[in-house]
Protein backbone atom coordinates (compact mmCIF):
# COMPACT_ATOMS: atom_id res chain seq x y z
CA UNK A 1 0.00 0.00 0.00
CA UNK A 2 1.63 3.51 -1.47
CA UNK A 3 0.53 5.18 1.44
CA UNK A 4 2.40 3.17 4.35
CA UNK A 5 5.72 3.72 2.03
CA UNK A 6 4.84 7.32 2.13
CA UNK A 7 4.17 7.35 5.92
CA UNK A 8 7.56 5.84 6.56
CA UNK A 9 5.68 3.07 8.64
CA UNK A 10 7.69 -0.03 9.70
CA UNK A 11 5.27 -2.94 8.57
CA UNK A 12 4.22 -4.78 5.65
CA UNK A 13 1.60 -4.24 3.78
CA UNK A 14 0.37 -7.94 3.96
CA UNK A 15 0.57 -7.32 7.72
CA UNK A 16 -1.73 -4.19 7.77
CA UNK A 17 -4.92 -6.10 7.97
CA UNK A 18 -3.19 -9.08 11.09
CA UNK A 19 -3.31 -5.48 13.41
CA UNK A 20 -4.22 -6.04 16.78
CA UNK A 21 -6.46 -3.18 17.51
CA UNK A 22 -6.65 -2.18 21.42
CA UNK A 23 -10.06 -1.59 22.85
CA UNK A 24 -10.70 0.22 25.46
CA UNK A 25 -14.15 -1.37 27.11
CA UNK A 26 -15.84 -3.83 24.85
CA UNK A 27 -17.88 -2.86 22.29
CA UNK A 28 -21.47 -3.17 23.52
CA UNK A 29 -23.77 -2.46 20.68
CA UNK A 30 -21.82 -2.13 17.27
CA UNK A 31 -21.84 -5.89 16.84
CA UNK A 32 -22.54 -5.57 13.29
CA UNK A 33 -19.59 -3.16 12.44
CA UNK A 34 -17.61 -5.58 14.31
CA UNK A 35 -17.58 -8.49 12.86
CA UNK A 36 -16.52 -6.83 9.54
CA UNK A 37 -14.13 -5.50 11.88
CA UNK A 38 -13.04 -8.62 12.82
CA UNK A 39 -12.12 -9.85 9.35
CA UNK A 40 -9.93 -7.40 8.89
CA UNK A 41 -8.02 -6.61 12.69
CA UNK A 42 -7.74 -8.66 15.61
CA UNK A 43 -9.48 -6.34 18.73
CA UNK A 44 -7.79 -7.19 21.94
CA UNK A 45 -9.78 -5.77 24.87
CA UNK A 46 -7.74 -3.72 27.57
CA UNK A 47 -8.70 -4.77 31.19
CA UNK A 48 -6.63 -3.08 34.09
CA UNK A 49 -5.47 -0.12 35.77
CA UNK A 50 -3.93 3.11 34.49
CA UNK A 51 -0.18 2.03 35.31
CA UNK A 52 -1.21 -1.29 34.05
CA UNK A 53 -1.71 0.14 31.08
CA UNK A 54 1.39 2.35 30.96
CA UNK A 55 3.76 -0.80 31.72
CA UNK A 56 2.09 -2.87 28.83
CA UNK A 57 3.23 0.04 26.66
CA UNK A 58 6.32 0.38 27.43
CA UNK A 59 9.39 -0.79 25.16
CA UNK A 60 9.30 -4.51 24.79
CA UNK A 61 6.07 -4.45 26.56
CA UNK A 62 2.86 -6.69 25.29
CA UNK A 63 1.91 -3.18 23.18
CA UNK A 64 4.42 -3.03 21.28
CA UNK A 65 3.60 -3.19 17.55
CA UNK A 66 0.02 -2.16 18.10
CA UNK A 67 -1.01 0.87 15.69
CA UNK A 68 -4.25 1.49 16.25
CA UNK A 69 -6.49 1.90 19.78
CA UNK A 70 -10.53 2.81 20.38
CA UNK A 71 -10.07 4.93 23.50
CA UNK A 72 -12.94 5.31 26.11
CA UNK A 73 -11.76 8.00 28.68
CA UNK A 74 -13.76 6.23 31.35
CA UNK A 75 -12.04 3.22 31.41
CA UNK A 76 -8.58 5.23 32.63
CA UNK A 77 -8.84 8.69 33.23
CA UNK A 78 -7.50 11.42 30.49
CA UNK A 79 -5.25 10.82 27.43
CA UNK A 80 -3.15 12.91 28.87
CA UNK A 81 0.72 13.72 27.74
CA UNK A 82 2.16 10.79 30.17
CA UNK A 83 -0.11 8.34 28.70
CA UNK A 84 0.74 10.25 24.59
CA UNK A 85 4.40 9.61 25.90
CA UNK A 86 3.84 5.99 27.03
CA UNK A 87 2.39 4.74 24.08
CA UNK A 88 4.40 2.10 21.81
CA UNK A 89 6.65 3.72 19.17
CA UNK A 90 3.77 2.20 16.63
CA UNK A 91 0.78 3.33 17.10
CA UNK A 92 -0.90 5.81 14.54
CA UNK A 93 -4.49 6.21 16.00
CA UNK A 94 -6.51 6.65 18.18
CA UNK A 95 -10.34 6.70 17.68
CA UNK A 96 -12.43 8.20 20.20
CA UNK A 97 -15.66 7.13 20.79
CA UNK A 98 -16.78 10.56 21.67
CA UNK A 99 -17.86 14.20 20.24
CA UNK A 100 -15.68 16.34 22.70
CA UNK A 101 -11.94 15.84 22.91
CA UNK A 102 -11.31 17.89 26.05
CA UNK A 103 -9.24 15.54 28.32
CA UNK A 104 -7.24 14.34 24.88
CA UNK A 105 -3.43 15.47 24.29
CA UNK A 106 -4.33 16.05 20.58
CA UNK A 107 -1.38 18.29 20.06
CA UNK A 108 1.01 15.63 22.35
CA UNK A 109 -0.62 13.00 20.01
CA UNK A 110 0.30 14.39 16.64
CA UNK A 111 3.38 15.52 17.97
CA UNK A 112 3.87 11.47 18.52
CA UNK A 113 2.20 10.75 15.29
CA UNK A 114 -0.55 9.71 15.94
CA UNK A 115 -3.69 10.80 14.28
CA UNK A 116 -7.33 10.90 16.79
CA UNK A 117 -10.24 10.82 15.36
CA UNK A 118 -13.64 11.93 17.15
CA UNK A 119 -17.67 10.80 16.54
CA UNK A 120 -19.20 14.22 15.11
CA UNK A 121 -22.98 14.11 13.38
CA UNK A 122 -23.74 10.98 15.44
CA UNK A 123 -24.27 12.40 18.89
CA UNK A 124 -26.44 15.61 17.76
CA UNK A 125 -29.38 14.31 18.12
CA UNK A 126 -29.20 12.39 21.25
CA UNK A 127 -28.07 15.54 22.67
CA UNK A 128 -30.06 17.92 21.48
CA UNK A 129 -33.21 16.10 22.36
CA UNK A 130 -31.28 16.17 26.29
CA UNK A 131 -31.42 20.37 25.65
CA UNK A 132 -34.92 20.36 25.04
CA UNK A 133 -35.96 17.60 27.88
CA UNK A 134 -33.91 20.15 30.15
CA UNK A 135 -35.73 23.52 28.70
CA UNK A 136 -39.11 22.07 29.42
CA UNK A 137 -38.24 20.81 32.71
CA UNK A 138 -37.29 24.53 33.31
CA UNK A 139 -39.57 26.48 31.71
CA UNK A 140 -42.29 24.22 32.64
CA UNK A 141 -41.35 23.61 35.69
CA UNK A 142 -41.79 20.01 35.71
CA UNK A 143 -38.56 19.00 38.18
CA UNK A 144 -40.34 20.87 40.67
CA UNK A 145 -43.71 18.90 39.49
CA UNK A 146 -41.67 15.68 40.27
CA UNK A 147 -40.06 16.65 43.36
CA UNK A 148 -43.35 18.00 44.64
CA UNK A 149 -45.11 14.84 43.36
CA UNK A 150 -42.30 12.45 44.85
CA UNK A 151 -42.59 14.15 48.37
CA UNK A 152 -46.30 13.20 48.39
CA UNK A 153 -47.57 16.86 48.11
CA UNK A 154 -48.66 16.92 44.63
CA UNK A 155 -48.76 20.42 43.44
CA UNK A 156 -48.57 22.22 46.43
CA UNK A 157 -48.21 25.80 45.73
CA UNK A 158 -46.17 25.60 42.63
CA UNK A 159 -46.58 28.84 40.80
CA UNK A 160 -47.48 28.86 37.37
CA UNK A 161 -44.85 27.90 34.53
CA UNK A 162 -44.15 29.34 30.83
CA UNK A 163 -44.99 27.89 28.01
CA UNK A 164 -41.76 27.60 25.06
CA UNK A 165 -43.74 29.31 22.22
CA UNK A 166 -42.55 32.54 21.49
CA UNK A 167 -39.61 32.76 23.91
CA UNK A 168 -36.46 33.50 22.29
CA UNK A 169 -33.62 30.81 23.03
CA UNK A 170 -30.16 31.98 21.98
CA UNK A 171 -27.50 28.84 21.16
CA UNK A 172 -24.09 29.77 21.95
CA UNK A 173 -22.46 27.93 19.24
CA UNK A 174 -24.27 26.87 16.51
CA UNK A 175 -22.51 23.92 15.37
CA UNK A 176 -24.18 19.71 14.41
CA UNK A 177 -25.86 20.02 18.15
CA UNK A 178 -26.89 23.59 18.54
CA UNK A 179 -28.72 22.75 14.68
CA UNK A 180 -30.16 20.39 15.70
CA UNK A 181 -31.47 21.66 18.73
CA UNK A 182 -32.91 25.05 16.44
CA UNK A 183 -34.69 22.54 14.16
CA UNK A 184 -36.56 21.31 17.57
CA UNK A 185 -36.98 24.55 19.70
CA UNK A 186 -38.66 25.63 16.25
CA UNK A 187 -40.60 23.11 16.35
CA UNK A 188 -42.02 23.91 19.73
CA UNK A 189 -42.84 27.91 18.32
CA UNK A 190 -39.37 29.26 19.46
CA UNK A 191 -37.30 31.78 17.87
CA UNK A 192 -34.07 30.91 17.32
CA UNK A 193 -31.37 33.18 17.77
CA UNK A 194 -27.43 32.34 17.54
CA UNK A 195 -24.01 33.46 18.32
CA UNK A 196 -21.09 31.37 16.25
CA UNK A 197 -17.73 33.25 15.75
CA UNK A 198 -17.97 32.35 12.11
CA UNK A 199 -21.59 33.25 11.36
CA UNK A 200 -23.46 31.01 8.97
CA UNK A 201 -24.71 32.29 5.16
CA UNK A 202 -27.58 33.44 4.77
CA UNK A 203 -29.28 30.78 3.22
CA UNK A 204 -28.21 28.30 5.83
CA UNK A 205 -29.73 30.75 8.35
CA UNK A 206 -32.66 30.42 6.55
CA UNK A 207 -32.53 26.74 6.03
CA UNK A 208 -32.47 26.59 10.01
CA UNK A 209 -34.44 29.89 10.61
CA UNK A 210 -31.67 31.39 13.53
CA UNK A 211 -31.12 34.89 13.30
CA UNK A 212 -27.29 35.53 14.10
CA UNK A 213 -26.78 37.44 17.07
CA UNK A 214 -23.89 39.66 18.42
CA UNK A 215 -22.48 37.78 21.86
CA UNK A 216 -23.54 40.32 24.05
CA UNK A 217 -26.85 41.04 22.34
CA UNK A 218 -27.24 37.06 22.80
CA UNK A 219 -26.86 37.29 26.55
CA UNK A 220 -29.24 40.40 26.77
CA UNK A 221 -32.09 39.76 24.74
CA UNK A 222 -32.59 35.64 25.36
CA UNK A 223 -35.29 33.66 27.59
CA UNK A 224 -33.27 30.52 27.37
CA UNK A 225 -29.48 30.35 26.82
CA UNK A 226 -27.96 27.42 25.79
CA UNK A 227 -24.44 26.42 25.87
CA UNK A 228 -22.92 23.99 22.74
CA UNK A 229 -19.65 24.96 22.27
CA UNK A 230 -16.67 22.51 22.99
CA UNK A 231 -14.67 23.26 26.03
CA UNK A 232 -10.93 25.08 25.00
CA UNK A 233 -9.28 27.68 26.91
CA UNK A 234 -11.17 29.53 25.52
CA UNK A 235 -14.98 28.67 26.36
CA UNK A 236 -13.78 27.97 29.75
CA UNK A 237 -16.00 30.11 31.54
CA UNK A 238 -17.68 30.92 29.07
CA UNK A 239 -20.26 31.78 31.03
CA UNK A 240 -19.81 33.85 34.91
CA UNK A 241 -20.63 36.48 37.05
CA UNK A 242 -20.08 39.28 34.26
CA UNK A 243 -21.83 37.20 31.54
CA UNK A 244 -25.13 36.74 33.98
CA UNK A 245 -24.89 39.74 34.77
CA UNK A 246 -26.23 41.24 31.44
CA UNK A 247 -28.69 38.22 31.08
CA UNK A 248 -32.40 39.12 31.22
CA UNK A 249 -33.74 38.58 34.46
CA UNK A 250 -35.44 35.21 34.96
CA UNK A 251 -33.33 33.25 32.39
CA UNK A 252 -32.89 30.08 31.88
CA UNK A 253 -29.51 28.89 31.61
CA UNK A 254 -28.89 24.93 29.91
CA UNK A 255 -25.57 23.45 29.27
CA UNK A 256 -25.21 20.14 27.14
CA UNK A 257 -21.25 21.02 26.22
CA UNK A 258 -18.93 20.20 28.74
CA UNK A 259 -19.38 21.88 32.51
CA UNK A 260 -16.43 23.89 32.87
CA UNK A 261 -17.76 26.29 29.85
CA UNK A 262 -19.66 27.83 32.82
CA UNK A 263 -18.92 28.89 36.47
CA UNK A 264 -20.77 26.50 38.97
CA UNK A 265 -20.33 29.30 41.52
CA UNK A 266 -21.11 31.88 39.73
CA UNK A 267 -24.45 30.36 38.45
CA UNK A 268 -25.49 29.41 42.01
CA UNK A 269 -24.98 32.72 42.90
CA UNK A 270 -27.31 34.00 39.82
CA UNK A 271 -29.93 31.35 40.88
CA UNK A 272 -29.82 32.22 44.36
CA UNK A 273 -30.34 35.60 43.50
CA UNK A 274 -32.84 34.76 41.11
CA UNK A 275 -30.95 36.28 38.57
CA UNK A 276 -31.32 33.18 36.74
CA UNK A 277 -34.39 31.74 36.90
CA UNK A 278 -33.73 27.84 36.37
CA UNK A 279 -30.97 25.79 35.27
CA UNK A 280 -30.93 22.66 33.28
CA UNK A 281 -27.89 21.13 32.92
CA UNK A 282 -26.23 17.53 31.80
CA UNK A 283 -23.10 18.55 32.83
CA UNK A 284 -21.12 19.51 35.12
CA UNK A 285 -17.50 21.84 36.31
CA UNK A 286 -16.10 19.11 38.52
CA UNK A 287 -18.24 15.90 36.87
CA UNK A 288 -18.64 13.78 38.54
CA UNK A 289 -19.01 15.90 41.75
CA UNK A 290 -21.91 18.05 41.92
CA UNK A 291 -22.56 21.58 43.93
CA UNK A 292 -24.35 21.51 47.00
CA UNK A 293 -25.84 24.69 45.44
CA UNK A 294 -26.87 22.75 41.84
CA UNK A 295 -28.19 19.87 43.91
CA UNK A 296 -30.02 21.26 46.65
CA UNK A 297 -31.58 24.08 44.20
CA UNK A 298 -35.64 23.30 43.37
CA UNK A 299 -35.44 25.08 40.39
CA UNK A 300 -32.55 23.28 38.77
CA UNK A 301 -33.09 19.96 36.56
CA UNK A 302 -29.79 18.14 36.42
CA UNK A 303 -28.44 14.56 34.71
CA UNK A 304 -25.65 13.00 34.74
CA UNK A 305 -24.13 13.73 31.90
CA UNK A 306 -26.82 11.25 29.36
CA UNK A 307 -26.49 13.55 26.19
CA UNK A 308 -25.45 10.56 24.06
CA UNK A 309 -26.55 7.64 26.66
CA UNK A 310 -28.87 5.93 24.16
CA UNK A 311 -28.54 2.42 22.59
CA UNK A 312 -28.89 4.14 18.80
CA UNK A 313 -25.73 6.71 19.79
CA UNK A 314 -23.85 4.41 21.48
CA UNK A 315 -23.93 1.98 18.71
CA UNK A 316 -23.35 5.03 15.85
CA UNK A 317 -20.33 5.96 17.77
CA UNK A 318 -18.99 2.60 18.16
CA UNK A 319 -19.43 2.12 14.54
CA UNK A 320 -18.02 5.63 13.63
CA UNK A 321 -14.60 4.49 15.94
CA UNK A 322 -14.72 1.17 14.24
CA UNK A 323 -14.68 2.80 10.59
CA UNK A 324 -11.66 5.67 11.51
CA UNK A 325 -9.55 2.97 12.11
CA UNK A 326 -10.67 0.48 9.17
CA UNK A 327 -10.14 3.85 6.57
CA UNK A 328 -6.70 4.69 8.37
CA UNK A 329 -4.98 2.05 7.96
CA UNK A 330 -6.28 0.44 4.79
CA UNK A 331 -6.02 3.85 2.84
CA UNK A 332 -4.03 6.12 5.09
CA UNK A 333 -7.02 8.49 6.13
CA UNK A 334 -9.63 8.42 8.70
CA UNK A 335 -13.04 9.97 8.46
CA UNK A 336 -13.23 12.03 11.07
CA UNK A 337 -9.62 13.06 12.38
CA UNK A 338 -9.48 16.49 14.70
CA UNK A 339 -5.42 16.64 14.45
CA UNK A 340 -3.50 16.65 11.45
CA UNK A 341 -0.44 14.87 11.84
CA UNK A 342 2.77 15.56 9.47
CA UNK A 343 3.99 13.53 7.43
CA UNK A 344 7.06 11.20 8.62
CA UNK A 345 9.73 13.40 7.49
CA UNK A 346 8.79 16.40 9.89
CA UNK A 347 7.68 17.47 13.46
CA UNK A 348 4.73 18.58 15.19
CA UNK A 349 1.11 18.50 13.36
CA UNK A 350 -1.60 21.05 14.06
CA UNK A 351 -5.45 20.99 15.04
CA UNK A 352 -7.94 20.63 12.37
CA UNK A 353 -10.54 23.61 12.59
CA UNK A 354 -12.39 23.71 9.93
CA UNK A 355 -13.87 21.03 8.98
CA UNK A 356 -16.43 19.65 11.60
CA UNK A 357 -19.49 21.40 12.90
CA UNK A 358 -19.04 21.09 16.37
CA UNK A 359 -15.32 21.59 16.29
CA UNK A 360 -14.72 24.58 14.22
CA UNK A 361 -16.30 26.91 17.48
CA UNK A 362 -13.32 28.79 19.18
CA UNK A 363 -15.44 31.21 20.28
CA UNK A 364 -12.82 34.10 21.06
CA UNK A 365 -14.53 36.27 24.36
CA UNK A 366 -14.08 40.06 24.06
O1 LIG B 1 -20.25 13.85 25.91
C1 LIG B 1 -20.37 13.18 24.94
C2 LIG B 1 -19.50 13.23 23.77
O2 LIG B 1 -18.51 14.00 23.80
O3 LIG B 1 -19.76 12.51 22.81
Amino acid sequence: MDWIKKAGWDIKDEDVKKQNVLILAPIQYGVQDMEDFQEYFTPKIFEGTRQDFIRRCKKGGKYDGYTAMIWNSKVIGPLDKELVDAMPSSMRIIALRAAGYDGIDIDACAARGITVTNTPGVVSDATADTAMFLILGCLRRFSEGQTLLRQGKFMERLPRANDLAAKTIGIIGLGGIGKAIAKRANAFGMLVQYYNRRRLDIRDEAKWNVRYAAYDTLLRESDVIVVCVPLTESTRHLLSTAQFEKMKDGVVVINISRGPTIDEAALVAALDSGKVASAGLDVFEFEPRVSEGLLSHPRCTLVPHMGTHTVESTKDMENLAMRNIKKFLLHGEAISPVNKVAPASSSAGDQITDTIDINQLNITLS
